[in-house]
C-alpha cells in the first residue's frame, strides 16, 4: 500500500463515507441488484482518476472490462465536462475491452498486466466480475468450479492491485437465491460469489435505491472505514450528491 491514493466518486457525501474515495492498491466490491447505480458510480470514477491527486484523482488511465455492455462513451463525455476536462482525450485514456466469457475475462486480466507495465494505470473497472462465471459455470454441480474459478479470478486481480497499485473495482449483481431445501426460507438475494469474492474484496459496498434518482450506500466491509450510509444521485455524468 506504498503511496495509497484515493479517487473521488463525484458525491461528496459518498467519499465522505469512504474517508475520501476509493483507494488505490485494493479492490473495491460495489453489489448490488440491477439499476442501483453500481455502473454508474464507474463512469464518474472512470474519469475523475484522470484528474491530479490534488484534485481528488491519481494521475493514471482506466482500463475497463465490460462484460454487461453497461460503458456509455457519453457518460464519460459529460462527466468530462462537468470537470473541466478535455472530453476526447479523457475518453482516448479510459481502455475500453468488451469481454464475452470468463475464459476471455481470465485472458483480459493476464494482457491488462502488460499494458499496465506500457503505461500509468490508476483504476481497473471489471463491470461486472462475476456475471460470466454464473453464466459459464450454472449447472448441477458446478458450484465448486465455479466458485474456483472465481477464487482464482479474484487473485489475478489482488495481483493487478498489488503490483500496480491500482485501485481495482469490481461491480457484483446480487440475485435472487433459491436456498434449496430450507422451504421456510424465504428467497434471499446474495451476491454472486459469496465468501470468495467477499474475502477477496478489500471494500465491500453496498447499493440500494432511495426515492427517486437517489441512491444508497453502505459500507458492508472495510478495514478502516465505519459504518454508515451515504444517499446520491445518478445524473447523465455519473453521480453526483
Ligand atoms: C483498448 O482496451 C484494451 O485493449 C483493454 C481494455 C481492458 C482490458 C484489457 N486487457 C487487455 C487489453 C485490454
Amino acid at each position: 500500500r506504498s503511496e495509497m491514493v484515493q479517487i473521488r466518486t463525484g458525491s461528496q457525501a459518498l467519499d465522505q463515507l469512504l474517508g475520501g474515495g476509493v483507494e488505490t492498491g485494493s479492490i473495491t466490491e460495489l453489489f448490488g441488484e440491477y439499476r442501483t447505480g453500481k455502473s454508474q458510480i464507474c463512469h464518474s470514477l472512470a474519469v475523475i482518476c484522470q484528474l491530479p491527486i490534488d484534485m481528488g484523482g491519481a494521475e493514471g488511465k482506466c482500463m475497463w472490462i465490460d462484460t454487461e455492455n453497461t460503458f456509455r462513451p457519453e457518460r464519460i463525455v459529460a462527466c468530462a465536462q462537468r470537470f473541466g476536462m478535455d472530453p476526447s482525450h479523457v475518453l482516448d485514456n479510459v481502455a475500453i475491452a468488451r469481454c464475452y466469457n470468463s475464459e476471455h475475462q481470465f485472458h483480459l486480466v493476464t494482457a491488462a498486466a502488460a499494458m499496465m507495465s506500457e503505461s500509468r494505470y490508476a483504476l481497473l473497472i471489471v463491470d461486472s466480475a462475476t456475471g460470466l462465471f454464473r453464466a459459464d459455470y450454472n449447472g448441477r454441480g458446478e458450484l465448486a468450479n465455479r466458485q474456483m474459478a472465481l477464487g482464482r479470478f479474484m487473485r489475478q486481480l489482488m495481483k493487478l492491485a498489488d503490483q500496480f497499485g491500482i485501485a481495482v473495482v469490481i461491480t457484483n449483481q446480487v440475485v435472487a437465491s433459491v436456498d434449496g431445501g430450507a422451504m421456510y426460507q424465504a428467497d434471499s438475494k446474495k451476491p454472486i460469489g459469496g465468501h470468495i469474492v467477499a474475502h477477496a474484496s478489500t471494500t465491500r459496498l453496498g447499493l440500494r435505491k432511495g426515492k427517486g434518482e437517489n441512491r444508497v450506500c453502505k459500507v458492508h466491509q472495510s478495514p478502516n472505514l465505519g459504518e454508515g450510509e451515504a444517499t446520491f444521485s445518478i445524473t447523465g455524468a455519473g453521480i453526483d450528491d
